[in-house]
């Protein structure tokens, strides 16, 4: 990926026919905005109306179209039909109206499109690998007859906060890759949606006679981590310099896979660890609309409802950060309360049960509280600075809770940052009333900033891994790292709230505005090549690139971004990598 893609063709594949197969494939096809010597070169002269339409009229009429449809799951089937006919266009859409379709591709409206895959489906994308695969998975790469340099996979088992999705899960892998392209810079046709197809425990859609994916339970045990292992190997061998993203894991696999690999493998779980890098950048970012600085994370204490990946993720980065800050391991464990759907975990709990081993460190001493005690009454015992919510209940959050909150804390930091919407543990709005509009809030999707009867507004801020995966991804790759560290992810954590100014801070804004989302991906991904640098994680032409400073990084970051504009296309003897 390092090229200067403004100044780039599109090198078309030489199987690929002259004529109205141009047409038919969305990476090379153009509509009317073949060119006149383009039309006689590609064969596509009187297969393509007359007139010359520049790609920026195309995006005019095609954006107006999407604005007129109503539902936002019919804005997102209109835009696949888009990126199905003609990728270039679709691109280019989404990364001039990104603060506009975020919600469509991305969550909340990919959750609605996930729970109807089956029905929605019109053109296969990505790759599938079923338990019917096993042992010829790799084999079955060879398929893909692109270059990779990042792979978003999931085995649907935990969609958003939707639960087990199965094959349905492949919306998500989708959503994200083109989150990678239009937040990211990548190339479109060197990103790779997965769904590991490993079976559903989940009744309707063994039921649904439409279902897309193998109608068997999910595998489990040995059995699972031999797939697992079957295709990371797989990926080692046809792409061995590509990114791994695991994406929507359920937590009793999520952690396990990840410790197993982030090791050997360039790969991160983003409910683990993109969660976890975005939370702090907002907390950080709090910190500053406190009018204090990042150091005074060590001052909070944190109420997190949520103990899957998510929410073990966050504490044990947040606590990562409270240690390099200068509080000592147990001094930042006793920061934490953490609940789950049994309420307080404490050391009466089983904390052997999968999934529990990185909440253990976090568990309270049983003279603090009895386990299981309910969020308010940890609330009033503990009285957090922060409430954190990744627990997929929606309406958690209660008044109560919320105005208990806004009693403690002059200004409270309340975080629903479950997903979709649907799930998000309370709204701005609720947040807002509840707290006379003083909280600083992040959820996980979007809402509106709140206007309260005094003009005062509460900045409705998205909390979501969008703000860092794109940037994590682009960093690691050009660093030529071979693992994602944890110095990486807290230097990305860090370089999302110095995108602010004070202005925006002092309104209560913890995240820059996502129509910004190309320079905070590359401003994250300079910091993240520059922690790999010091780590002594990057070749000595990466090493040099960095030694010049950051101006030369930014040159060397904004120089690998695909910018979505056609190009001329030309035919070549061999396929461009
Ligand atoms: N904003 C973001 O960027 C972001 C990133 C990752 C995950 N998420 C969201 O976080 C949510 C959780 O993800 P996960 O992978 O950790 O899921 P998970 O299913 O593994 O974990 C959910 C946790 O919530 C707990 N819980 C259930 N009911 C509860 C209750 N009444 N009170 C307190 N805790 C309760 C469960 O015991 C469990 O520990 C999802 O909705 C997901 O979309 C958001
Ligand atoms: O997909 C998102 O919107 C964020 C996160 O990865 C999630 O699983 O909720
Ligand atoms: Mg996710």
């Amino acid at each position: 990926m390092h090229r200067r893609a403004t100044d780039d063709v599109v090198v078309m594949h030489p199987d690929t026919s002259r004529g109205i197969e141009v047409l038919h494939n969305p990476v090379y096809n153009k509509g009317t905005s073949f060119t006149a010597s383009e039309r006689e070169r590609l064969g596509v002269r009187g297969l393509v109306p007359p007139r010359f339409f520049p790609i920026g009229q195309q995006a005019t009429k095609i954006w107006a179209q999407n604005q007129s449809l109503e539902r936002p799951l019919d804005k997102w089937q209109h835009l696949q039909d888009l990126k199905d006919r003609n990728e270039t266009l679709f691109y280019r859409l989404v990364h001039d109206h990104i603060e506009e379709l975020a919600p469509i591709i991305y969550t909340p409206t990919v959750g609605d499109a996930c729970l109807n895959f089956s029905k929605l489906l019109r053109r296969a994308r990505g790759m599938y690998f079923s338990v019917d695969d096993r042992g010829d998975i790799n084999s079955m790469m060879f398929n893909w007859k692109r270059s990779v340099s990042v792979i978003v996979v999931t085995d649907g088992s935990r969609i958003l906060g939707l639960g087990d999705l199965g094959t349905n899960g492949m919306g998500i892998s989708q959503g994200k890759v083109d989150l990678y392209v239009a937040g990211g810079g990548f190339d479109p046709q060197h990103v790779l949606p997965v769904v590991l197809d490993v079976g559903t425990n989940n009744e309707d859609l063994l039921n649904d006679p439409y279902y897309l994916g193998v109608p068997r339970k999910r595998l489990e045990g040995e059995e699972y981590y031999a797939f697992i292992e079957e295709f990371i190997r797989g990926v080692r061998n046809r792409w061995p310099n590509a990114l791994i993203q695991f994406e929507d894991f359920q937590t009793k696999h999520a952690n396990k896979i990840l410790q197993r690999y982030r090791n050997d493998v360039l790969c991160f779980n983003d409910d683990i660890q993109g969660t976890a890098a975005v939370v702090l950048a907002g907390l950080y970012g709090a910190m500053k609309c406190l009018g204090g600085h990042r150091k005074d994370i060590v001052k909070q204490t944190f109420v997190m409802c949520g103990a899957g990946s998510a929410g073990s993720g966050i504490a044990s980065f947040i606590h990562q950060a409270l240690v390099a800050n200068g509080l000592s391991e147990d001094e930042a464990y006793q920061r934490f309360y953490i609940i789950d759907k049994d309420g307080l975990i404490t050391h009466d709990r089983n904390l052997d049960a999968p999934g529990m081993e990185p909440i253990r460190p976090f568990a309270r001493a049983r003279s603090d509280l009895p386990d299981g005690t309910r969020l308010l009454d940890v609330i009033e015992k503990a009285r957090p600075t922060t409430l954190m919510g990744v627990s997929t209940v929606s309406g958690l959050f209660t008044r109560e809770v919320l105005q208990k909150m806004g009693e403690i804390n002059e200004r409270p930091i309340i975080m629903p940052l479950s997903n979709p919407t649907s799930r998000a543990e309370c709204t701005a709005q609720q947040a807002a009333e509840a707290t006379g509009g003083r909280a600083i809030f992040s959820a996980g999707s979007p809402f509106e900033d709140v206007e309260m009867p005094n003009g005062h507004v509460m900045k409705a801020n998205q909390g979501n891994n969008f703000y860092v995966f794109p940037g994590v991804g682009l960093g690691a790759l050009l660093s030529k790292s071979s693992v994602i560290s944890d110095g990486m992810l807290q230097a990305a954590a860090m370089a999302v709230p110095a995108m602010l100014t004070r202005e925006q801070h002092e309104s209560g804004t913890i995240f820059p505005r996502i129509n910004r989302i190309r320079d905070i991906s590359a401003y994250v991904a300079i910091k993240v090549i520059e922690a790999a640098a010091r780590e002594g994680r990057v070749p000595e032409d990466i090493r040099k690139i960095v030694s010049k400073g950051e101006e030369a990084l930014r040159e060397y970051v904004y120089s690998t971004m695909w910018i979505p504009n056609y190009r001329p296309t030309v035919f070549s003897c061999s396929s461009r990598k």
